[in-house]
């Protein structure tokens, strides 16, 4: 709610201007119904003065009404354009845990559906507003009529707006559901479309996903659906039965029992009459409100970290010298029973220019030390330091500017950026490393990206390592690099390009399980179920740690 809050906030002079020119076009309204009323009541004496009047009221109502719905589709628009910016500009600005346990699922559909529910809400808003204000300035018309008529004409509204309520919060809560349901459907949506090679050749895992899996909770979604659909028509057509329950009562007193003038009688029913469409439009406008509401909780729900900031980190990245893990723990949030995984204690320092290698089993904490190192966790206890500054939410993204990295499940962009944060000037170590790397007849450089990136594991891998070289960042981390080379350019990579970044000046923290390789290492760690110790090079063999 924050967020629109925020924006609301940003917005409050248009909105403003909005509910005044919807207040003028709607006065102006009752106002021709009152001066059609009392035509037909008094007749016209001045027929010019009338036409006179009866054409301005006119342009009056075209000139507001549009300048309202102008200012109205803008403010709604606008709200969805920097609903969306803010919400991505947040993903980005969080902590890599609250994603990583969030899912992809939650935050595609917070970004795609909730983002749009939200804005169909909004724009539901305007057209209430417009309406809400007409019915407000007719009721203002009836009360002027008769006031006793008025009152009866209240109490009906209370009727009806109870049950509104009431129905509404039923609603809710079924469009809560709804909503829950969507975050499951999207999860086996990425299922069907991830694990379409493992479908494609079992029928019976595509029978479990779409008749166990999909199906039911797509029944659910669809039950609740009709139920909340069914609830609110029945509340429309309560309504309608109120609005005729109101006219046949006006005519009963009027006409039956000779309470109430003709003048009345007739004001009302043209009143009540012209107000049912904006009744009906307001309560047509309702259910994507509510929708709405519970699209914004499911977004707050997410409770993403604050907007990235774009500009540079006020400590600019200095040359690398040290980095330091003095005594740190580390553990997922939200794991705390007996089998959760915990790493550490760790003592570690690293220092410029070093080539250090890391092995370890499958499950012994590697990735998890490589996001500690580049600052994309924070322990849970101990330090990690760099050049002596340590490691927490207020400097993490500054110890991040030194780091470049490929991790195990490392997405490929095809744009490329040098270390300006743009692509100028690039193009000649661009295409020595596409040569270099064995690419040059399968990818070219134009325009700052990457001409594909549709490869083979193994040359995506080393497109990565491209775009990591000419980020010209100081300290590289690479999870597993060359487990999807083949053996020659295994043999490039242990015996060239890591020694000539080494050369360089650059820091390597390799994750590796290449034992032919490890001579080349300055220092080589071993990672035992989240144990780091010292890896006797002579002695040990990496393959029966894996047990
Ligand atoms: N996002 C996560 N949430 C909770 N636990 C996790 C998460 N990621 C990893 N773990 C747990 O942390 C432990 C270490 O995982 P990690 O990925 O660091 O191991 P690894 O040594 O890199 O393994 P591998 O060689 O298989 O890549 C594992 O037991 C795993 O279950």
């Amino acid at each position: 709610m924050m967020l629109l809050k925020e924006l609301l906030h940003d917005a409050r002079w248009r909105i403003l201007l909005a509910i005044l020119s919807s207040a003028l076009s709607a006065a102006t309204s009752i106002g021709l119904i009152g001066y059609i009323n009392r035509s037909l009541e008094h007749g016209l004496d001045d027929i010019g003065r009338g036409l006179l009047l009866f054409g301005g009221l006119l342009i009056l109502l075209f000139i507001s009404g549009v300048t309202s719905q102008w200012l109205l589709v803008q403010i709604g628009h606008r709200l969805v354009y920097q609903l969306r910016l803010r919400l991505v500009g947040k993903v980005l600005g969080t902590a890599l845990e609250r994603i990583e346990r969030l899912g992809s699922p939650r935050i595609y559909n917070a970004l795609t559906k909730d983002v749009t529910t939200v804005a169909t809400a909004f724009k539901q808003l305007p057209i209430s507003l417009y309406n809400g204000l007409l019915l407000l300035a007719g009721l203002a018309y009836m009360a002027w009529l008769s006031m006793a008529f008025f009152f009866l004409t209240l109490g009906v509204i209370a009727l009806g707006v109870g049950l509104d309520v009431l129905l509404g919060r039923k609603v809710k809560i079924l469009m809560q559901a709804v909503r829950q349901q969507d975050d499951q459907l999207t999860e086996q949506f990425e299922a069907a479309i991830q694990g379409r090679c493992e479908l494609g050749l079992s029928r019976e895992r595509r029978h479990l996903l779409y008749e166990r899996k999909l199906e039911p909770i797509a029944r659910a979604s669809l039950d609740a659906s009709v139920r909340a659909d069914t609830l609110w028509a029945v509340n429309l057509n309560w309504t309608t039965l109120l609005v005729f329950v109101l006219i046949g009562t006006l005519f009963f007193l009027g006409q039956g029992l000779g309470l109430l003038s003709q003048q009345v009688v007739v004001g009302y029913v043209l009143a009540i009459m012209f107000l049912r469409t904006p009744i009906s439009m307001i309560l047509d406008a309702i259910p994507a409100v509510i929708r709405g509401h519970v699209a914004l909780q499911a977004i707050d729900a997410l409770a993403l970290g604050e907007t990235v900031q774009f500009k540079t980190p006020a400590q600019a990245a200095q040359p690398f010298g040290e980095l330091r893990l003095s005594n740190v723990h580390y553990r997922y949030p939200g794991q705390s029973d007996e089998f959760a995984f915990e790493l550490g204690p760790i003592d570690l320092s690293i220092r410029r220019g070093e080539l250090i290698f890391i092995v370890g089993g499958n499950g012994s904490g590697k990735s998890t030390l490589a996001k500690l190192l580049t600052g994309l966790y924070v322990p849970t206890s101990g330090q990690v330091s760099l050049n002596g500054v340590v490691l927490d939410t207020g400097t993490s993204e500054w110890h991040r500017e030194h780091f470049a990295a490929i991790f195990a499940d490392f997405y490929l962009f095809a744009d490329v950026l040098g270390e300006a944060g743009n692509h100028e000037g690039l193009e000649a170590r661009v295409d020595h490393y596409l040569d270099r790397l064995g690419l040059a007849h399968k990818v070219e450089f134009a325009a700052g990206r990457l001409s594909t990136t549709a490869l083979s594991q193994g040359q995506r891998k080393r497109l990565a390592l491209l775009l990591l070289m000419m980020e010209g960042r100081e300290v590289f981390l690479l999870d597993e690099w060359a487990a999807d080379q083949d053996p020659v350019f295994r043999h490039v990579f242990y015996n060239e390009l890591l020694p000539e970044l080494k050369a360089a000046g650059k820091t390597v923290i390799a994750i590796t399980h290449d034992d032919r390789y490890f001579d080349v290492a300055d220092r080589v760690y071993r990672l035992d179920y989240g144990h780091l110790v010292d890896y006797d090079r002579a002695t040990e063999n990496p393959f029966q740690l894996a047990k």
